[in-house]
């Protein structure tokens, strides 16, 4: 079994590395003193709502302990924050072995181009986790929503795949992995709304205010992405330019149509929630930020996006929270014009 290191040990890497674990795999997770003490004596524990219900005592070490682990690491798991990608590519590049293969788990466009940067030579793919997964707290983390893991095909995945497909969390290889995540990005402009509405997903993607303010960023970075004529991949039931036309459907149509294909858990929240709740700086600069500066280089503009990079900065800054879905909704549209 190979020797994986989860470098960023929060929701997505003690899921994913402590699902791993579970079915046997060799992993070490490395994170933070709180993270550590949260799991403590009792370990972790990983649900969904499908009955996976796991416990394990994957090995965890301190960020100091960060490069003896990626030095035995065959694979190495990135599942921090866009915001400390390059901290963990420096950390990285003189400790990794030269056969290492590294998967960035993260969303946005740029961090597996941040690691390769960094790691010449070494194998670096991109990945996408569709699903949310939520802390828990006490060392449990729990998967509210659904989606396979896609990664960047490429003939080094050969050795992994039986790991992931053992711990329930089995690998699609896409060899369209720039289409896969700039679809996952349209679908993570929700998260600043989510974020800014300060509730968990399901209740704010059922007020239709907040999902028209999902709709108008979508259809500005639909239209962008299409004025840069790059494609976008299909990951939901509808392709990513009908969202938007379902998004702003009243309630009861809304729930009729997406109920089916769309079981959130009602605890779960966006990853940018739990940033802002943390007192964290968020990944708006590589979601919606990624929209704004694709729309200047090609001499248009993205209003919606940049308002919500705004609104997002000061919400980071102590600024407001908690907007109800018609205020934002308002601001958005005057920011619009
Ligand atoms: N949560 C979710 O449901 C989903 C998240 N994603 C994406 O996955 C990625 C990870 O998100 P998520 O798991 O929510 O993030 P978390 O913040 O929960 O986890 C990242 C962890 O890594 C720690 N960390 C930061 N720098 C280092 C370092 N140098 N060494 C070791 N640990 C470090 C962070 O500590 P600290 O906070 O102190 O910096 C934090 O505990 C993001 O790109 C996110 O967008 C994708 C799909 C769903
Ligand atoms: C799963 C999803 C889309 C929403 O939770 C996400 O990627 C995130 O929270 O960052």
């Amino acid at each position: 079994m190979p020797g994986i290191c989860v470098f960023g040990a929060g929701s997505i890497g003690c899921y994913v590395g402590g699902r791993l674990a579970a079915a046997g795999a060799d992993v070490v997770l490395v994170g933070r003193e709180r993270v550590r003490d949260a799991i403590g004596e009792g370990g972790l524990r990983l649900t969904d709502d499908h009955g996976v219900d796991v416990r394990t005592n994957a090995r965890f070490v301190l960020e100091g302990d960060g490069p003896a682990a990626a030095h035995q690491a065959e694979l190495v798991l990135v599942t921090v924050k866009s915001a400390a990608t390059a901290d963990v590519a420096a950390t990285l590049a003189p400790v990794l072995r030269p056969d290492a293969v590294v998967v960035s788990l993260q969303n946005g466009l740029t961090n597996a181009e941040a690691l390769r940067a960094v790691l010449p030579g070494v194998t670096v793919l991109a990945g996408m986790v569709p699903f949310n997964v939520v802390n828990l707290g006490g060392g449990a983390f729990h998967q509210g929503s659904e989606g396979t893991i896609e990664v960047q095909d490429d003939p080094a995945l050969a050795a992994y795949e039986a790991a992931f497909a053992a711990a329930g969390l089995p690998l699609r290889r896409r060899e369209d992995m720039g289409a896969v995540l700039r679809a996952k990005l349209l679908l993570n402009l929700n998260n600043a709304v989510n974020a800014l509405a300060g509730i968990p997903l399901k209740a704010e993607l059922s007020q239709r205010a907040y999902r028209r303010c999902v709709a108008l960023a979508q259809r500005e970075a639909y239209e962008t992405f299409r004025a840069a004529g790059a494609s976008l991949a299909r990951l939901t039931p509808l392709p990513p330019g009908l969202i938007p036309r379902l998004l702003v459907m009243p309630d009861r149509v809304y729930a009729a149509v997406a109920a089916p294909t769309l079981a959130i858990d009602p605890i779960a929240r966006s990853s940018m929630w739990e940033d802002l709740e943390a007192g964290r700086t968020t990944e708006i600069d590589w979601i919606n930020g990624e929209v704004v500066r694709l729309a200047e280089s090609l001499g248009r503009s993205a209003p919606v996006n940049a308002r919500l990079v705004t609104l997002v900065r000061a919400a980071e800054a102590g600024g407001r929270r908690a907007w109800s879905g018609d205020d934002l909704l308002a601001d958005l549209r005057r920011a619009a014009g």
